[in-house]
């Protein structure tokens, strides 16, 4: 007789990175991880190392929109992460999907710059994503650069971080989580949340690695991951921080780049190339 079991379910809409560092390779390990059976609505395929980006195809939004109904009709899905989604149609589709959809929790990282400042998606793409997508989320997750254009004003301070994640709640979002990896020093594992209420630091002491790659959308994914397990929406959040500062302690020193970090960072401990590095 076979041990059927029936796992929570989460969904990533995102990209593919082809060094399998961030976009849908990170999600998926992150689900594993955490235990949760991970789908996937592929929004486009990026030739990508740990160097950059060279090339970005984007699938038709009637594609991605097919996957995540694909998703959600059959298996179902206690939670939802949106990674890159690149261009206006696939934003503006997404959102009409989500508005008609009863997944419960979306978490959203706004990819729109990497933390080296360089701009991923198009003008046009970045107001979309401001005015539809932002007030759909239950967690918003833009990075230093990321906050600077959605909340309108320069960052350099945790002060900063803090009025930029007010001014970004004020777009409707249900929570706002200002991630501090592209700040100077101290402040790289400084992150700070906004629900509405007095704002929280989360606090974790600076990594001192150059293999940050997919750092973000380990943290996303595995917000998700533990609100597909039935953690409220800040406890989640801990939960997430935790697990990606010890991904970024157990990073992979591959490629020329910056590596990515480690998802499976307790079977690199105790596996031999674990030792190696
Ligand atoms: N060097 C670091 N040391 C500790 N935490 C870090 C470091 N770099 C990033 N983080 C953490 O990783 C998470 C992702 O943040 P960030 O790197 O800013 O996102 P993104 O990949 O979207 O630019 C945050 O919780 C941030 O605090
Ligand atoms: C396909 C894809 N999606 C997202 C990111 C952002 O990655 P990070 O988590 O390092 O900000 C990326 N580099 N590629």
């Amino acid at each position: 007789m076979a041990n059927s079991l029936t796992p929570p379910v989460a969904l990533t809409i995102a990209g593919s990175d082809s060094g399998g560092g961030a976009g849908i390779q990170a999600d998926l390990r992150t689900f594993a991880f955490h235990q949760v059976h991970g789908t996937s609505a592929l929004t486009c395929i990026t030739a990508q190392n740990t160097c950059g980006v060279t090339r970005v195809d984007a699938l038709p939004p009637e594609a991605v929109v097919a996957q995540m109904q694909a998703v959600i009709q059959d298996i179902g899905v206690q939670s939802a992460k949106l990674g890159m989604l690149l261009n206006t149609g696939i934003m503006t589709a997404v959102s009409e999907a989500i508005a008609q959809s009863s997944v419960p929790a979306w978490v959203i990282d706004p990819v729109m710059v990497s933390r080296t400042g360089a701009q991923l998606i198009d003008d046009a793409a970045i107001a979309t994503l401001k005015t539809r997508l932002v007030p759909q989320a239950t967690v918003l997750t833009p990075n230093r650069y990321e906050a600077q254009i959605l909340g309108d004003l320069e960052i350099h301070t945790l002060a900063d971080m803090e009025i930029a994640a007010q001014k970004i709640f004020d777009l409707g979002p249900q929570a706002v989580l200002v991630k501090g990896g592209g700040m100077p020093g101290e402040l790289r594992g400084v992150d700070v949340w906004y629900d509405g209420h007095e704002p929280i630091t989360l606090t974790t002491e600076t990594i001192d690695t150059q293999d940050t790659h997919g750092t973000g959308c380990t943290l996303s994914a595995a917000i998700a991951a533990n609100l597909a397990l039935g953690k409220a929406t800040f406890t989640a959040v801990q939960h997430a921080k935790n697990y990606v500062t010890q991904a970024l302690q157990y990073s992979l020193r591959i490629g020329q780049g910056q590596g990515p970090v480690g998802h499976f960072f307790p079977l690199l401990e105790a596996s031999e190339y674990g030792e190696i590095a």
